[in-house]
């Protein structure tokens, strides 16, 4: 078997998981980078590109294909729709292969799944559109709401929602960003190791690392292959952690000696980040929902070799009245939508709808109301997600300063794609002042 066709079928396997059993797209593509480490850098970039490129692209992709196809794409056997989705994206975005090359693949992998009758339709469609690729015809710009939607392949439900809070250009600026590769980040211990040897280690490995001007203990990381594959990252010598979400840390202002509870923390990346700032004094407690999830924040924990952090499993929504006003500082980085991640999880923005974010809002709210009786007089809670849209965010805050009148919000910013460093990020402060 040709190492092409192997790639593309992975792929086509790859994106069935996610578009048609929903699974996540972050997870299928590292169980697969995993599972295949054999195959070279170049095969593994392939495969990345083409799983992320098709769901950034998804819905122009449509678009296109609909405009070409007599069968509509949701009309479409699950195999077929994916094969036609991936071979669009290679078709308009990648350079790497001719046309006629993705074309007879696609046509092949059709026939190897069993539609053999479809080998002829898949054909026409991808040949008819190759030979078209310049001329299909976008909506009206004055309608925005289409235009932005096919353009940046962003629901038209989240275009609509988006432009009622932000100008139309923040909105094309964030649906952009979001489809712009970014280097990855990690987050060193600037107690363990100092910046210049680290960079000096990851150059011998291999690694170009690159110093972010507005966070000391950041790095920008390329040019590897396998993360977990260098001594280094197994080491513990950093922890990957977008620039967005090394703010909270870094808001905090924790002293030596606080008492942290971090009640939604898997894998641990703040939580770790706080206790790294405590450099060997207080304590943080990470809890989250699952033994599964607690199980990835001991894995981090043991890799960083703290030992002024533990993991335990607890459900935030319920109270615990062990805790009740303990905490010098509570994080509550809650489940959201998140939305201002697209970057980096672009299935997400298939997944949500207004209704799972209604109820995200919901679950944020009981949770806010139940963490916040474990700050101490004087102590602070720290709200954060990784979503741009509003009612999770500063309408959260909003209504909690309304229902506890002993919190005051210190301060809060809104992250935004395209504008900040890092993913679309919301952070709160809030202090919580009398005993109220
Ligand atoms: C945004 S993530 C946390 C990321 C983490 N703070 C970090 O920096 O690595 C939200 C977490 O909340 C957890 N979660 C969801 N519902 C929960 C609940 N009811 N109680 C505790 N944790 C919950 C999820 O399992 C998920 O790990």
């Amino acid at each position: 078997m040709q190492a092409s066709v192997n790639e593309r079928e992975l792929v086509l396997d790859m994106l069935l998981q996610i578009t048609r059993d929903g699974e996540y797209s972050h997870i299928v593509i590292k169980n697969v980078l995993d599972k295949y480490q054999y195959l070279d850098k170049r095969e593994r970039a392939f495969i990345t590109r083409v799983v992320n490129g098709t769901l950034e692209r998804m819905i122009e992709i449509d678009y296109i294909i609909n405009q070409f196809s007599k069968v509509k794409v949701n009309k479409m056997k699950p195999v077929i729709r994916t094969i036609l989705r991936s071979s669009v994206y290679q078709m308009k975005y990648m350079d790497s292969v001719p046309d006629s090359a993705i074309c007879n693949e696609a046509v092949k992998l059709a026939g190897k799944r069993g539609f053999v009758n479809l080998k002829g339709f898949v054909n026409g469609v991808l040949r008819n559109i190759g030979r078209n690729l310049d001329k299909i015809s976008y909506p009206d710009e004055k309608d925005q709401e289409a235009f932005i939607s096919i353009k940046y392949s962003l629901p038209e439900w989240m275009v609509k929602q988006w432009l009622k809070v932000y100008d139309e250009e923040t909105v094309k600026m964030i649906g952009k960003a979001f489809m712009e590769e970014k280097p990855l980040t990690v987050r060193f211990d600037e107690h363990k190791i100092k910046k210049a040897e680290l960079i000096s280690i990851l150059e011998k490995e291999g690694v170009t690392a690159g110093e972010v001007p507005e966070i000391p203990c950041a790095l920008y990381l390329s040019g590897y292959d396998h993360l977990s594959a260098l001594p280094s990252f197994c080491e513990g010598l950093y922890q990957v952690q977008d620039l967005s979400s090394m703010q909270v840390a870094l808001w905090s202002e924790v002293k030596a000696g606080d008492q942290v509870l971090d009640v939604c923390a898997a894998p641990g990346g703040k939580a770790i980040h706080i206790a790294e700032l405590l450099n060997g004094t207080g304590h943080v407690e990470a809890r989250d929902l699952t033994e599964y999830k607690v199980a990835l924040i001991r894995d981090n924990i043991e890799r960083s070799g703290l030992t002024n952090i533990n993991a335990v499993c607890q459900d935030a929504a319920i109270y615990d009245p062990h805790k009740k006003e303990t905490a010098d500082i509570v994080i509550a980085d809650l489940p959201c939508s998140g939305l201002g991640v697209l970057g980096k999880k672009p299935d997400l923005r298939y997944k949500m709808n207004e209704k799972t974010e209604a109820d995200l809002v919901e679950l944020q709210k009981k949770i806010l109301s139940v963490v916040k009786d474990y700050v101490k007089p004087g102590g602070k809670l720290l709200y954060s997600t990784c979503t741009i849209h509003r009612e999770e965010n500063e309408g959260n805050v909003e209504w909690f300063l309304k229902e506890y009148p002993e919190f005051e919000l210190v301060k809060e910013k809104q992250m935004i794609p395209g504008r900040d460093a890092g993913d679309g990020f919301y952070i709160a402060i809030l202090k919580r002042v009398n005993h109220e």
